[in-house]
């Protein structure tokens, strides 16, 4: 075994290190509208609105185009492909709305999930062959940034070996190509909230998959400083009978990250996994609240918790934009203050408010 390598050259780690340094600034997080064409579609059947690109494209210009103050609270978006490329109706590319809130591009590069077979319906995430290729063109396309998700289940007998090492491994080698074009790596490892789990189960195979995830990009010589990790928080599964207090949660959740995320990584960005907005907001909160160990930021890189109510408030009606932007800087300015451990429970209400965004086998 060889312990011979090399970090990237100085002048790239720094560009990485400023960057998720900039994405994690406080009091800022991550808008993720990156949303697939099969996820959004589910996001737009819900409010009885046509999945096509035009209304995909009207969608994002809404959250785009959200007064320049949203740059405040927000630091970064997470795009698809397909949105990185559009134009807002007067023709302003997207990336040029973004950059002149202030706010960074990022851009979602995974390709989705795929069965592992031999598994009991576990999955690895695909995408990989022509990543190289792909972020050297992103990058030149304005996205500074990127995120690639994998999912782990909990059950009787998962996550497995098989799961947690393959996911860990595709992270790693999907975290390095990504350092290798200037773009900084989300590494996200979700393990899903579905099941009857408890907090403690939840906490221990979080603990597992990422002390899998950090020996591989370890072995991967990842340049940790330049890198973000997007975990799940430790909550009890969905359909546990035992409730929990944000605050249970939050010692679970920084216990885990305590014991296996390297201090040298930029931060932490939390997804929000189907929490309500309102609990994600809640739980954040406590999470920055809670008096132990937090070498590293911790803040958020929401979906639905950012953008349930400014679906429904926008219903597909042109004349609905601005009260569906206004949703928007309330769920941003409430997370804001969350990730600083300001936020007092249900100061800023919202259209969704507790109500769950909880989708059941969300691996799509
Ligand atoms: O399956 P897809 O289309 O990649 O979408 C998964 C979604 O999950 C996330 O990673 C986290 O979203 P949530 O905050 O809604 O859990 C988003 O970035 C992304 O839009």
């Amino acid at each position: 075994m060889t312990t011979h390598f090399s970090y990237p050259a100085p002048a790239l780690q720094e560009e990485l290190r400023k960057i998720a340094q900039a994405i994690v600034a406080p009091g800022k997080g991550i808008l993720a509208a990156d949303e697939s064409t099969a996820t959004m579609g589910k996001r737009l059947q819900d409010i009885s609105v046509e999945n096509n690109d035009d209304n995909r494209r009207k969608y994002r210009q809404l959250l785009f185009t959200t007064d320049p103050k949203l740059g405040e609270n927000i630091s970064g978006v997470i795009l698809f492909h397909e949105t990185l490329y559009q134009k807002a109706d007067d023709g302003t590319p997207f990336v040029e709305l973004l950059n002149k809130r202030n706010i960074i591009p990022g851009i979602k590069v995974d390709k989705g999930v795929v069965n592992l077979m031999g598994s009991e319906d576990e999955c690895t995430t695909q995408g990989l062959d022509d990543l190289a290729q792909r972020c050297a063109q992103y990058k030149k396309d304005g996205c500074h940034f990127a995120k690639w998700r994998c999912v782990l289940k909990i059950t009787k007998n998962t996550p497995s070996y098989q799961a947690i090492l393959e996911n860990a491994n595709v992270l790693a080698r999907y975290a390095s190509i990504c350092q290798a074009n200037r773009i900084v790596p989300i590494v996200e490892p979700e393990v899903l909230p579905d099941g009857d789990h408890d907090l403690e189960r939840a906490q221990k195979v979080t603990e597992t998959v990422l002390a899998a995830v950090y020996k591989a990009l370890n072995d991967h010589h990842v340049y940790l400083e330049g890198t973000l990790l997007k975990p799940n928080m430790v909550t009890a599964g969905q359909s546990c009978p035992k409730k929990y207090t944000a605050e249970e949660i939050a010692r679970a959740t920084v216990t885990a990250l305590n014991r296996t995320v390297p201090a040298a990584v930029a931060g932490i960005t939390f997804l929000s996994g189907g929490q309500s907005e309102e609990e994600a907001s809640v739980n954040l909160d406590a999470i920055n609240k809670f008096q132990g160990k937090k070498p590293w930021p911790l803040t958020f890189s929401y979906g639905r918790a950012l953008q349930a109510s400014v679906l429904r408030a926008w219903g597909g009606k042109p004349e609905n934009v601005a009260a569906a932007q206004a949703e928007l800087l309330k769920r941003a300015k409430a997370n804001a203050l969350a990730c600083q451990g300001k936020y007092v429970a249900g100061s800023i209400d919202s259209l969704q408010g507790a109500q769950s965004n909880f989708v059941k086998s969300h691996a799509y």
